[in-house]
C-alpha cells in the first residue's frame, strides 16, 4: 500500500496493539510513545497520516497538533480520545485533525477511518494536480482579485508576462506569490516550457548550490552520479527562485553571474551551459533593507527587480475576501462531495473582520476546514476556529469585550452541537446541556439562534 502512518500513543501495550494490527494491514507503521517524539519523527519522515492520543504527558495534544501542521500543513491527523472527552476531540477539529475515534479503539472502525482518510488524500491530490493544470491553460484567470490593489498587481503581470524580464514578486507569507508566478509563465509565450520552482529557505548553502546548477558525478562526497540543476531543467520554460532573501552571499554572486552572462557551469565542471530561463524571484523579506544593510547584493537586486510586484496583505485588500471566500467554497466542496456550502450572514462578517496573519493561505485553510466539518449546507459562525472569533491583533476587539464575546462564542457552539446531538429536540437538548427549557430559548433568543 505504501502509505506511512504515525501511530503517537504513550501507554506501550496499547501502542503496540495498534501498530502490529496496522502493520498486518499492509502500512508501514511509526511509533513514538512521546509528543516530541512524534514531532521529530514527523520532521524526518514522509508521514502520510498521525494516529494520536491526544492527553499525554509533556505537551498537550494541541500543541502537538499545531507542531505537526507546522512542518507539515497537508499531514493528515486522526485524534484517539478518551471516552466521554468528546469537547477535547471537537477541539482538535477545530484546530485541523481530520477525525477522531474513541478509546477503546475499535480497530474495525479504525481501518475504514484510515482508508477513508487516505483516499480523500489521493483524491485531493489528484485534484490540486488538475487545477494545477487547469491554471496552466487558464493563466491569470486562476487568481481571484477584485479589489483596485489586487486588479492594480493583476495588471502589471499580465503587461510583464509577454516579456522576459526577471520579475520580483514581494508580499507577505501565504498573499499568492507562487500563483502569481504561475500565473506570469502560463499567460506568457514560455508556457509550453517547464515551470520549476526552488525554495532557497529549505536547502542549506552547499545542497542549494547543486540544486540549482546541478553536478558531475564525484563533485563532492555523495556525488555518485552527474544530476541536473534546476537551471536545466526549466531550460525554455520559467524558473521561480522562491525565498529568494535567503540566498548566501557566495551563492548571490553565482547567481548574478548567471543573470549577467546568462551561462552557468555544474558544481565540478568546467563547461559552460546556457541559462534560458525566465527569471521570477519572491521573497516576504525587504529586500531593499537588506540591501542597506549590505545582507542582500545591490547589483543581484537591481537584476531580479526589473518589474517589482508587491501584493499588499489581504488586511489591506478586504474586497477580495467575498470572492475568494466562494472560490474556496466551491472547491472545497466539490473535493469533500459535499452539497454547495454557503456561509450565514455572522460568519462572514467574522471572516470580513479578520485580520488574516496569514493571508490568503489562512483564509483557504479556514474554509476547507469549515467544509470538511459542516454538517448541512450553510456554514455558521461557531464552525469557524476560535482564532477568526478573537483576533489578537484586532486591538478594537480588546476594548469591546474580548472576553464575553469569546465566552459567546462557546456557548454558541455548545448549544449547536447539544442541538445537532438532540436531533433538534429542545427539551432533550436542553437536558444534554444541563440547563432547563427555558434557559435554553433564552440563549436561542439572545444569540438570534434558529432551532432546526
Ligand atoms: N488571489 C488568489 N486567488 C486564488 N487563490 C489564491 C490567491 N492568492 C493566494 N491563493 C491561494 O493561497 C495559497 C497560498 O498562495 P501562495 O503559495 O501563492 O502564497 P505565497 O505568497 O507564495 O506564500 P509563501 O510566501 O508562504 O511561499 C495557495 O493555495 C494559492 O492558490
Amino acid at each position: 500500500m505504501g502509505h506511512t502512518i504515525l501511530v503517537v500513543e504513550d501507554e506501550r501495550v496499547q501502542l503496540e496493539s495498534i501498530a502490529g494490527f496496522l502493520l498486518k494491514q499492509g502500512y508501514r507503521v511509526m511509533t513514538a510513545d512521546r509528543p516530541a517524539g512524534a514531532l521529530v519523527i514527523a520532521g524526518e519522515e514522509a508521514v502520510d497520516l498521525v494516529l494520536s492520543d491526544f492527553r499525554m504527558p509533556g505537551m498537550s495534544g494541541v500543541e502537538l497538533l499545531a507542531g505537526l501542521k507546522q512542518l507539515n500543513p497537508d499531514i493528515d491527523v486522526i485524534i484517539m480520545t478518551a471516552f466521554g472527552s468528546v469537547e477535547s476531540a471537537t477541539e482538535a477539529m477545530k484546530l485541523g485533525a481530520i477525525d477522531y475515534i474513541t478509546k477503546p479503539v475499535d480497530l474495525h472502525r479504525l481501518i475504514v477511518m484510515i482508508r477513508n482518510t487516505l483516499e480523500r488524500r489521493q483524491l485531493a491530490s489528484e485534484n490540486r494536480q488538475l487545477r494545477r493544470e487547469l491554471a496552466g491553460r487558464t493563466g491569470m484567470a486562476g487568481v481571484v482579485s477584485q479589489s483596485a490593489a489586487m486588479n492594480r498587481v493583476m495588471s502589471i503581470a499580465s503587461r510583464a508576462a509577454s516579456s522576459s524580464a526577471a520579475v520580483l514578486i514581494t508580499g507577505e507569507t501565504g498573499t499568492g506569490k507562487e500563483l502569481v508566478a504561475r500565473a506570469l509563465h502560463y499567460g506568457g509565450d514560455r508556457r509550453e516550457g517547464p515551470f520549476i520552482a526552488v525554495n532557497c529557505a529549505a536547502l542549506p548553502e552547499s545542497l542549494l548550490e547543486s540544486e540549482l546548477f546541478g553536478h558531475e558525478k564525484g563533485a563532492f562526497s555523495g556525488a555518485d552520479r552527474q544530476r541536473k540543476g534546476r537551471f536545466e531543467a526549466a531550460a525554455g520554460g520559467t524558473l521561480f527562485i522562491d525565498e529568494v532573501g535567503d540566498i548566501p552571499q557566495s551563492l548571490q554572486v553565482k547567481l548574478l553571474r548567471v543573470l549577467q552572462e546568462k551561462t552557468y557551469e555544474r558544481v565540478g565542471s568546467s563547461q559552460s551551459l546556457k541559462a534560458d530561463v525566465r527569471i521570477v524571484a519572491a521573497t516576504n523579506r525587504d529586500l531593499e533593507a537588506m540591501v542597506a544593510d549590505g545582507g542582500f547584493r545591490s547589483d543581484l537586486f537591481y537584476r531580479l527587480n526589473v518589474v517589482p510586484i508587491r501584493i499588499p496583505p489581504l488586511r489591506e485588500r478586504r474586497e477580495d475576501i467575498g470572492p475568494l471566500v466562494d472560490a474556496f467554497l466551491s472547491r472545497f466542496s466539490t473535493e469533500n462531495g459535499k452539497p454547495l456550502c454557503g456561509l450565514s450572514r455572522e460568519a462572514l462578517d467574522l471572516l470580513m473582520k479578520y485580520p488574516w496573519p496569514g493571508n490568503v493561505r489562512e483564509l483557504e485553510n479556514v474554509i476547507q476546514q469549515a467544509v470538511v466539518l459542516s454538517r448541512g449546507d450553510t456554514i455558521y459562525m461557531e464552525e469557524l476556529p476560535l482564532r477568526v472569533h478573537e483576533p489578537k491583533a484586532d486591538i478594537a476587539s480588546a476594548a469591546d469585550g474580548g472576553f464575553t464575546r469569546r465566552v459567546e462564542a462557546f456557548e454558541r457552539a455548545l448549544i449547536r452541537e447539544a442541538l445537532r446531538d438532540a436531533g433538534e429536540v429542545q427539551t432533550r437538548a436542553a437536558e444534554l446541556l444541563g440547563i432547563s427549557e427555558r434557559h435554553l430559548r433564552y440563549k436561542l433568543k439572545k444569540y438570534g439562534m434558529k432551532p432546526g
